[in-house]
């Protein structure tokens, strides 16, 4: 389906209800909500368009027509709509094509719009990849994945959809902010979100680590100026009873460790203070940089250019509230943990062991954040053990100097790519649009950088988290994100990656080589789109790595391997059952998408799949070019 045009409120909600093919219930909802408003359905031929049309009176703005025009290669004429199954039922049956039966065991209906009815046939997929798919057409779908933290601005339901709807892939929560109930209330809205309305948004929980931070501020923010002068505490207070210029520190050896003529850095620089001297738990500070002190914000100093690692650099990675925050993590089912300040791979193996004792069915991602001098010394013994991989340049800009950032993030995300692990490029990407609703030329071009170099995800920060522009800031990434990938495709300007050989086991190279040859062959016959039918993901991960022009469809058993093939680069996951005959699979699958308007007779595909055979107990690898019937 292609939407023409769209404007205004409800044909917003129109889009969204297309994507499920369940207009009924919705028209009734709209008619309740704008009276006046009216939607006909016209299917003048077979495979040609539903044009919905509406027009809205009486809206404050004054008299607004509105028109949408919708294009379904799945609707045939004298269709019937359907809202409690969200299926269309075929009138017209003197039909070539395979019909669509619900499969025993099969696949779950469309998880999208208003209704999910489990139960019925379909497939699993989020409804902004399929409206992606269906208005873009497949090479234009975006392959760099969005990350949005989770803050005051972004954390209600319906302000959790708005990003969802904008092409939010992972959630992130940072254990820094906010209580256990608070993050407790925004997964479960996440959740909520998923089964309503047909979502598969990851959740990624960010631990706090030891490093050193300020605590709440009386409120939302404070503004340093030039000469002031603060007081950093280790007293505690309550918020309210903060007195003017104060900044709590989280880490009580604060005041012993820092001396006078020491230089104070918050947030890598955003604002810097000169120690100049100590009364007992206060430590009185000069601002020599102004800027905007946001709560919780990091705290680094240095003296006499260095950065000093007193009693801190003792502190362990993992605090006893992070794992405090771990086991609640676990509880709630999060689908990545991301650690701070990782120093060594130890600390990673130890949590994975951790988590794999606690739920062996349900992995969670381990991702390492790079964001000190210790993790760039042990950066690939880190990579190799980890499930991913975040450049946290907020704190890395303050523990290495800035000029080598842009070095160490491109070296981190090739090295990922190397090593097949996804890789977040995170921080300041938007950073004005905390404050204002466009953003500089200047964090376009870094966007375009991080793009271009192929890293799996974006992430935003304060952006999204307490930002006043959430919404705008994730279609700068978006728009951004869509354009560079196109021009790197049509510049044909990444080519010459030389991918190492990862694994020693046979069963494992015979996967690599097939990836390698599928991302290879789907290049050089242009084709539509690779399909890939895997339990673990693992074979889709490889097939990521590649970077191949077309988008790659993954197809896994899995909720929870789909929601985590969401980060990596390129994958669009479907959850579908699966049966060991590979010609099976393949059938259904092409049915159902172009019974869903995804794919057209005449498109091609490779496929390849690892799936193993639970009758033969061997395992079927396989690669194939097909065209859809
Ligand atoms: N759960 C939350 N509650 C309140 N404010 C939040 C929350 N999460 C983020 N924020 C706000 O957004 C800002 C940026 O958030 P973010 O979590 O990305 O910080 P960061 O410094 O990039 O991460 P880290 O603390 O891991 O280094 C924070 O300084 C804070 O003001
Ligand atoms: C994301 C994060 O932790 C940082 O940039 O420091
Ligand atoms: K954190
Ligand atoms: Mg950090």
């Amino acid at each position: 389906m292609a939407v023409m045009s769209q404007a205004f409120c409800w044909p917003t909600c129109l889009h969204g209800e297309l994507g499920g093919l369940d207009l009924t219930g919705e028209r009734r909802k709209l008619r309740g909500q704008a009276s006046g408003a009216f939607v006909s359905l016209k299917c003048p031929l077979r495979r040609s368009s539903i044009s919905i049309v509406g027009s809205e009176r009486g809206r404050s703005a004054g008299r607004k027509q509105v028109r949408t025009s919708v294009r379904s290669e799945a609707v045939a004429a004298g269709d019937k709509l359907d809202s409690g199954t969200g299926l269309l039922e075929h009138e017209d049956l003197n039909s070539d094509e395979e019909q669509v039966v619900p499969p025993k065991n099969g696949l779950l209906p469309i998880e999208n719009g208003a209704k999910f009815t489990p139960g019925s046939s379909g497939i699993e997929v989020d409804s902004v990849s399929e409206a992606d798919l269906k208005e873009n057409g497949f090479r234009s779908t975006r392959r760099t994945k969005l990350v949005c933290t989770i803050g005051p601005a972004t954390c209600s339901f319906e302000q959790l959809e708005a990003l969802a709807n904008g092409g939010m892939n992972v959630a992130r929560l940072n254990m820094c902010h906010g209580t256990r109930e608070w993050h407790r209330a925004v997964i479960r809205n996440v959740r909520m979100l998923n089964a309503e309305k047909g979502y598969s948004v990851a959740i990624m929980m960010d631990t706090e680590g030891s490093e050193i931070h300020m605590g709440d501020l009386g409120e939302n923010s404070a503004k340093a100026e030039d000469g002031e002068e603060w007081t950093f505490t280790v007293r505690k207070f309550e918020a309210a009873d903060l007195p003017e210029r104060t900044v709590q520190v989280n880490y009580e050896g604060f005041a012993e460790d820092v001396q006078a003529g020491d230089e104070l850095v918050v947030d890598g620089g955003m604002v810097r203070f000169d120690v100049v001297k100590k009364l007992g738990p206060d430590v009185i500070c000069r601002c020599i940089d102004p800027g905007l002190l946001l709560p919780r914000a990091n705290l680094t100093f240095w003296r006499d250019g260095r950065l000093v690692r007193e009693r801190n650099a003792m502190l362990p990675t993992i605090s006893s509230k992070d794992w405090l925050d771990i086991d609640f993590g676990i509880s709630e089912g999060v689908d990545f943990i991301a650690v701070s300040f990782v120093k060594t791979a130890d600390v990673i193996k130890h949590l994975k062991s951790y988590i794999t004792a606690r739920c062996p069915q349900e992995p969670i991602g381990v991702f390492a954040k790079i964001e000190s001098s210790d993790s760039l010394r042990n950066l690939e013994d880190i990579i190799q053990v980890s499930d991913g991989a975040m450049v946290a340049r907020g704190d890395l800009g303050a523990q290495i100097p800035l000029e080598q950032v842009p070095s160490v993030q491109q070296e981190i995300v090739q090295l990922c790519r190397q090593l097949n692990k996804p890789v977040i490029v995170a921080s300041q990407l938007l950073e004005s649009m905390i404050e204002y609703p466009t953003p500089t030329r200047a964090e376009v071009a870094d966007i375009s950088e991080a793009v271009r170099q192929r890293a799996d995800a974006l992430m935003l920060s304060g952006e999204s988290a307490m930002g006043a522009y959430p919404d705008k800031a994730l279609s700068v990434l978006r728009q951004v994100s869509l354009r560079i990938e196109k021009w790197c495709r049509e510049e044909k300007n990444h080519e010459n990656t030389r991918l190492q050989e990862l694994s020693a086991a046979l069963p494992d190279r015979i996967s690599e080589q097939i990836c390698n040859a599928a991302a290879q062959m789907a290049n050089k016959l242009e084709v539509d789109a690779i399909f890939v039918y895997t339990r673990r993901g693992y074979m889709a991960q490889l097939l990521s790595r590649c970077r191949p022009d077309c988008p790659i469809f993954a197809f896994t058993d899995s909720k929870n391997v789909r929601r985590r093939l969401n980060l990596s680069w390129g994958l669009i996951p479907f959850r579908v059952d699966f049966s060991d005959d590979m010609e099976n699979n393949l059938r259904r699958t092409f049915a159902l998408l172009k019974a869903r308007g995804m794919m057209k007779s005449g498109d091609l595909v490779v496929a390849v799949s690892d799936i193993t055979s639970s009758n033969l107990n061997e395992n079927l690898q396989s690669i194939q070019v097909r065209k859809i019937p």
